[in-house]
């Protein structure tokens, strides 16, 4: 049996945010893939322990979002009989503050504390600190200030802050769980530089993410947040079924045999997207009055009505996924500098176009706004552009966003960003729908390759008094 005990040490890591750029719906199924890119936005979670002078041993996790205001939460923790693991309950941080909770924070905590436990029995969870910093781009900046260093003071509560859809709560619980396995476990035990610890951070972020979000989506979002850009299928949802709560019996054995000796049948393939030096994301949150919930649920419900049309469209979807994977991992892999960029990206081009066509078509079926006109109408303009392959509608598609594939240069991005600008505001009010697409505002971010990694905790040193 390990003896050792973990490192006092303030540890860092962080985690990026995601786009799925194409599989939107076809990726919750398992007979098809997802081609999902990380983004250089980071969720970032600092921890260090709370040293007391006075010798009095504390049971207590603080953790603070200092970047919005009002944004603590206190927990108390404690090792539940018949095996139920580690249970939190919220503690009140402040008579004057409401008790304001923090479901994927919540949950996350007590499954890391619960697979630790489990883990060394006998290792002390010591009382500590743990900050949330989140890179500018995971919220429309809504104050007037200029940003004034890395990450921004949002100067306004987390609950109001506008989130521009890049997968902050995916990111976070994978960051925060794998920043208190560094921390509690000895390097023996948990390592990010090591496949095995990525497998059972993977499993344990994937678990609890879900139970947080109360639904099992296809968890590419986990997946980009550990392991970065790469072609992904899901785990079987079975997996996720009957292994208790927090606090209920066994659930600390359930859990571990979940996370450490359940075979996932998750498939990342990171070698199967790669990005050519020449070219780069460029991703837009559109605002619009509109938001359209249930999409999921609607697409799901017109494939099982009209199964033999759906899988007529998933499978060429599924196809025409694939050939653009190949075309830019092929592009990437004979990147040269030379040669004509208008020939070069010809079949790039012509791939995403057809993705776009297949997705209208489904749009159509399905009668849900995946690529409603609004979204023709931007995607189009954009893509008439000089030195812009093409964009998407990306995830589940709808009026918020749109994901811009372009040549890596200045003038091509700086060009896009003078067409999104002066894009007309009211444009789209003579659609079908009468949804008006708003503001289209460019964010300041791109691909990224690499997941989840530690950082050096001396960067966070200004936003350590909050
Ligand atoms: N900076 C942060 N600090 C603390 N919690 C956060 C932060 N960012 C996101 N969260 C958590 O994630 C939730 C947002 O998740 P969700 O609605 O799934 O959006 P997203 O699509 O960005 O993941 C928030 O309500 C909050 O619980
Ligand atoms: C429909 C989906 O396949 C993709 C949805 O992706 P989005 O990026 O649109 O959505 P959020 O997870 O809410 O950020 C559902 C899934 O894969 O879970």
């Amino acid at each position: 049996m390990t003896t050792a005990t973990s490192s006092l040490e303030p540890r860092a890591v962080s985690a990026p945010g995601k786009v799925l750029l194409a599989g939107g719906y076809l990726v919750l199924d398992r007979g098809y893939t997802g081609l999902v890119f990380g983004l250089d936005a980071r969720i970032h979670v600092y921890i260090e322990p709370i040293r007391t002078n006075s010798g009095v041993i504390l049971s207590e996790i603080i953790v603070k979002s200092p970047q919005f205001q009002e944004a603590v939460w206190e927990y108390g923790y404690r090792l539940k009989e018949n095996d139920g693991g580690i249970a939190v309950t919220q503690l009140r941080a402040s008579h004057d503050l409401p008790l304001t909770r923090n479901p994927f924070i919540e949950t996350a905590l007590a499954y890391a504390l619960t697979y630790i436990t489990a883990t060394l029995p006998h290792l002390p969870i010591h009382a500590s600190s743990i900050s949330i910093l989140a890179d500018k781009s995971y919220y429309s900046n809504t104050s007037a200030l200029p940003p004034t260093s890395r990450f921004h003071n949002f100067k306004e509560p987390l609950f109001d802050a506008h989130k521009t859809g890049l997968g902050s709560s995916a990111a976070l619980v994978t960051s925060f769980t794998a920043a208190l396995l560094t921390h509690y476990l000895p390097k023996e035990l948990f390592d990010l530089g090591d496949e095995k610890s990525l497998t059972v951070l993977y499993n344990l972020a994937q678990a609890s993410h879900c139970a947080a979000q109360g639904k099992v989506g296809s968890g590419f979002d986990v997946a980009s947040a550990v392991y970065g850009s790469c072609l992904y299928r899901r785990f079987s949802p079975s997996l996720l079924e009957g292994y208790g709560e927090p606090g209920s019996p066994n659930f600390s054995t359930r859990l571990k045999h979940l996370i450490d000796e359940q075979a996932w049948d998750t498939e990342i393939h990171k070698s199967a997207i790669k990005v050519p030096s020449s070219l780069r994301l460029v991703m837009c949150d559109v605002d619009c009055g509109s938001k359209t919930p249930g999409m999921v649920k609607q697409v799901l419900q017109w494939r099982t009505s009209d199964p033999e049309k759906a899988t007529q469209i998933w499978n060429a979807l599924q196809t025409a996924n694939e050939a653009f994977a190949a075309e830019l991992t092929c592009l990437a892999t004979s990147d040269t500098q030379n040669g004509d960029a208008g020939e070069k990206y010809t079949v790039l081009k012509r791939k995403i176009l057809e993705i776009r066509s297949l997705i209208r078509q489904m749009s159509l079926a399905s009668r849900v706004a995946i690529e409603p006109p609004q979204q023709t109408a931007l995607l189009d303009a954009c893509s008439a552009l000089p030195g812009v392959i093409g964009g998407v509608v990306p995830g589940a598609g709808g009026y918020d966003a749109v994901a811009v594939l372009v040549e890596n240069k200045e003038e091509v991005v700086e060009e896009l960003k003078k067409l999104l600008s002066g894009w007309k505001v009211d444009r789209g009010e003579d659609a079908a729908d009468g949804v008006k697409i708003g503001k289209v505002e460019m964010l300041d971010v791109r691909e990224e390759m690499v997941g989840v990694r530690l950082e050096d905790p001396g960067i966070y040193k200004e936003w350590m008094d909050y």
